[in-house]
């Protein structure tokens, strides 16, 4: 782009969003060029790792929006989660901009739900609501929920009867097909007779006709609304006719058919995303029907090709890992350490991993609280989370340790996952002698998964209502918060009926530690805290569109894992395959260091890794 030219446009935006113009200094070309581009045919800008593309989207809706002049209707930002709403939210609010009626911003679904669902679907299946209310309610696929016994089925396989929830399966939008998302489940449902089938779509039905929905059913309702209710659909085009999605590679089948829909009828759809990025192959997110559908609707493509967020061998691994031509260009510079390297480990060295990256960082003065240990399923992580790390607590400690996750306002889901291990390795040990699968929340032989789960859930919220940490404004002492602790596990013990130990055999293993009866609780919490914060470990999927500083990738130690193993992430070296977007999107996180560890390589494997840009150091 030409300077003047580039100067001209960001003068002209600087004045519309009343910022200062060094403030957008910094935007390339094609950054300046989109937020620019004047909007009259549908749009996709397909943008590489790290490119700024939530940058980019804040900054051209906050001026949209900023230009917008019509009262009754207004543009819909529409993401995947309530995350990525509130950090695009944020990014505006930067330009003293508040995204509000006539304009929406938030998730997909809430979007689908506040506009089709929910004033239309009763409509659509007859529901004749609750006290005057006609709302459908959402119920999540893996509720186990006693109401829902109601709605299940028994259905026929391979000579046995099997039963099925209502929150299991799910039907495409004509009714003629049945699907899961569980795999198991998936084959049994696509192969049920066509009297089980019948008996799967009525139990469905009745789910709906009371009033219940999952989220799949929710898109799939609000695709039938739109097709059988034609003026849902032209009245939803006035309401908004500019949708802007961010991470569109995420839109499941039925949410393109929603926006094919109101393209036909005008809808300008602006779609920002990389589809190299897709990883919800379980919810059925297949990227090629992203694809096809930019193609077959006419979408213009625009293009944001330079990194911001990485050095150039990082950059250059995951350009080799999707095999792909196009040249990315990195714009943060190499350090002076190594960027990309590899280890090797052993059975007997497996669990040190964590400490040997986080003194690598300090040596390299890397903020180890924003680095992050990373791989495909829990069962690696459960060695790094919440175990190794919390070996040396007593059972008091693991409690505390757990409730503090437990009950901390923003809460991730890897603190969940810790505070569940934390409290679950606590009433093992208490009821059960430690025997338990530390996989599992140390869950003992012959305690059914989910109910351990429920009562590691029931115990933390009985030590949330008995055990504060502070009385008050005074923070407690150990020797005065294990009173609490103990009145707490005696109620819970009082209805615990898994254990044939007693409270008063389990009440001697709740002690104090060590020297520590003067000591404030909160000050064991926070030190503790901050540990665990400095090891993050966490699954590929949960850091989706985050930036950090440094990643170490752990592959599955063998082949069994499904798609963690290294060589599902290199071997495959097509895009085509979910195991190498998740290898992408990994590699893609950290801006200074990506160190991947692997089981002991075979010459030909660690020829291939070195090739692809690894050193061994
Ligand atoms: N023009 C720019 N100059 C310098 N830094 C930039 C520029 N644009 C974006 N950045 C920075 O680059 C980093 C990555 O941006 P962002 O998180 O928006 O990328 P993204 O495209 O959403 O990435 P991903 O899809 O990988 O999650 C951020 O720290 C952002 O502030």
């Amino acid at each position: 782009m030409e300077e003047n030219k580039k100067k001209k446009i960001l003068y002209k935006i600087s004045r519309i969003l009343k910022c200062k113009l060094e403030t957008l200094s910094n935007l390339s070309d094609e950054q300046v060029f989109y937020i620019n581009f004047y909007c009259l045919r549908s749009s996709f800008l397909d943008a590489c790792p790290g490119s700024g593309k939530t940058e980019v989207l804040s900054l051209k809706c906050c001026l949209e929006v900023l230009k917008w002049r019509k009262n009754s209707s207004g543009i819909a930002l529409l993401t995947f989660t309530k995350s990525a709403a509130s950090e695009l939210t944020s990014r505006i609010g930067k330009f003293n901009t508040t995204i509000s009626y006539p304009h929406f911003v938030g998730t997909f679904d809430s979007w689908l739900h506040a506009y089709i669902l929910q004033p239309y679907c009763h409509d659509l299946v007859g529901y004749g609501g609750k006290n005057g209310d006609k709302s459908i309610r959402i119920i999540e696929d893996d509720k186990n929920a006693y109401f829902l016994a109601n709605y299940s089925s028994i259905i026929s396989y391979k000579g046995k009867t099997l039963g099925i929830r209502v929150t299991q399966y799910h039907f495409t939008s004509d009714w003629k097909e049945v699907y899961s998302y569980d795999e198991k489940f998936d084959v049994i449902v696509k192969s049920v007779s066509e009297k089980d089938f019948n008996q799967l779509k009525e139990q469905k039905l009745k789910f709906i006709k009371d009033g219940f929905a999952t989220y799949t059913d929710a898109e799939c309702l609000c695709e039938n609304i739109l097709t059988r209710f034609s003026f849902v659909k032209r009245l939803l085009a006035k309401r908004f006719p500019v949708i802007y999605i961010d991470e569109c590679q995420d839109l499941s089948e039925f949410q393109l058919r929603i926006i094919e829909g109101l393209q036909d009828e005008g809808v300008l759809i602006h779609c920002v995303g990389d589809p190299n990025q897709a990883i919800y192959k379980f919810r059925k997110v297949d990227p090629s029907k992203f694809l096809n559908f930019v193609s077959q609707s006419g979408l213009q493509i625009l293009k944001l090709s330079n990194n911001y967020r990485s050095n150039q061998a990082i950059v250059s691994i995951c350009r080799e890992l999707i095999n792909s031509r196009k040249e990315i260009v990195a714009c943060r510079s190499m350090p002076s350490h190594p960027a990309t390297i590899l280890w090797e480990y052993t059975e007997n060295d497996f669990g040190d991993l964590p400490k040997r990256f986080s003194e690598f960082l300090t040596a390299n003065d890397l903020d180890v609280n924003k680095s992050a240990i990373l791989a495909r399923g829990k069962n690696t992580l459960s060695y790094f989370n919440g175990y190794s790390e919390n070996y040396n607590l007593n059972n008091a400690e693991l409690l505390l340790q757990g409730l503090v996750l437990w009950t901390n306002p923003s809460r991730r889901t890897e603190d969940l996952d810790s505070a569940l291990q934390l409290i679950g390795r606590a009433l093992c040990n208490l009821g059960f002698g430690g025997l338990g699968n530390r996989r599992n929340q140390f869950c003992p032989d012959g305690i059914r998964r989910i109910i351990w789960r429920n009562q590691i859930a029931i115990l933390a919220n009985q030590l949330k209502k008995h055990c504060p940490l502070v009385d008050g404004e005074q923070p407690l002492k150990w020797s005065q918060w294990i009173k609490l602790l103990k009145i707490a596990v005696r109620e819970y013990w009082s209805k615990f009926k898994y254990s044939t130990t007693t409270y008063e055999e389990i009440k001697l293993k709740l002690r104090v530690p060590n020297n520590c009866g003067e000591v404030l609780v909160t000050t064991t919490s926070s030190r503790r805290r901050h540990k665990n914060s400095s090891l993050r470990a966490t699954t590929i999927h949960s850091v989706k569109g985050e930036t950090l500083d440094a990643v170490l990738l752990v592959s599955h130690r063998n082949k069994s894992s499904k798609g963690g193993h290294h060589s599902d992430w290199i071997e495959g070296g097509s895009r085509d395959e979910e195991h190498v977007r998740f290898a992408y999107v990994a590699c893609s996180r950290p801006k200074h260091l990506l160190v991947l560890a692997t089981p002991k390589l075979r010459q030909v494997e660690l020829a291939n890794l070195i090739k692809l840009g690894f050193q061994t150091v």
